[in-house]
């Protein structure tokens, strides 16, 4: 079976992904690293040399290749990855989906506490714009997010919930 941890910036999916497939015995996969290693440069060197469009690009073909690659996996996307063609019912059809369901508050002081310049659609931006930015990204993503087959809301989701509702779908 292949998991796939869907939701915001800093709601957690590579942190609990990785927990999760530990408790599983399943291989983990945090899509970011993947494309990663695939294009030989960081998300942020790809964002500065071609931009966001091909990023985007690329991250679909990482999805398209991760499902080649593996049989069992628990599967951490990035934030924006089932917001773009049609991502999410590739990821439906190929996997069970998970929504991060984390409020927008709580995300905002977890990244403006992590090095922001390792996600290059916050880099250099203040306090407020992280913020500002944070709260209009997740109204226009939500009606991706909420296609998930699974969703967990709160501020502190741990990995037995997610374990929990797992085994109950
Ligand atoms: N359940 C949690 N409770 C508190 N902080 C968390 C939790 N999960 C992740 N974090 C922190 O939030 C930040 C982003 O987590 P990360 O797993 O990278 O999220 P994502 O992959 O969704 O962007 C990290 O600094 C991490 O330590
Ligand atoms: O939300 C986004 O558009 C992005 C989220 C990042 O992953 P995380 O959600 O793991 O931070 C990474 O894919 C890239 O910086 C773009
Ligand atoms: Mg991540």
């Amino acid at each position: 079976m292949l998991i796939f941890l869907i939701g915001m910036m800093g709601s957690g999916k590579t942190t609990l992904g990785r927990q999760l497939a530990e408790r599983l015995g399943y291989a983990f996969v945090d899509l970011d690293e993947y494309l990663e290693k695939r294009v030989g440069r960081s998300i942020a060197e790809v964002f500065e040399q071609e931009g966001q469009e091909r990023f985007r690009e690329l991250e679909r073909e990482a999805l398209e290749a991760v499902v080649l690659d593996y049989d069992d996996a628990v599967i951490s996307t990035g934030g924006g990855a089932p917001c773009f063609f049609d991502n999410i019912d590739f990821i439906n059809r190929h996997g069970v989906s998970c929504f991060l369901d984390v409020p927008v508050e709580e995300i905002s002081r977890r990244l403006l506490a992590s090095n922001l310049q390792v996600r290059p659609l916050l880099a250099g931006k203040s306090e407020e714009e992280v913020s500002s930015f944070l709260a209009k990204t997740l109204s226009l993503r939500k009606q991706f997010y909420e296609q998930a087959n699974i969703q967990l809301k709160g501020p502190a989701i741990s990995v037995e919930q997610l374990q929990h509702l797992l085994n109950n779908n």
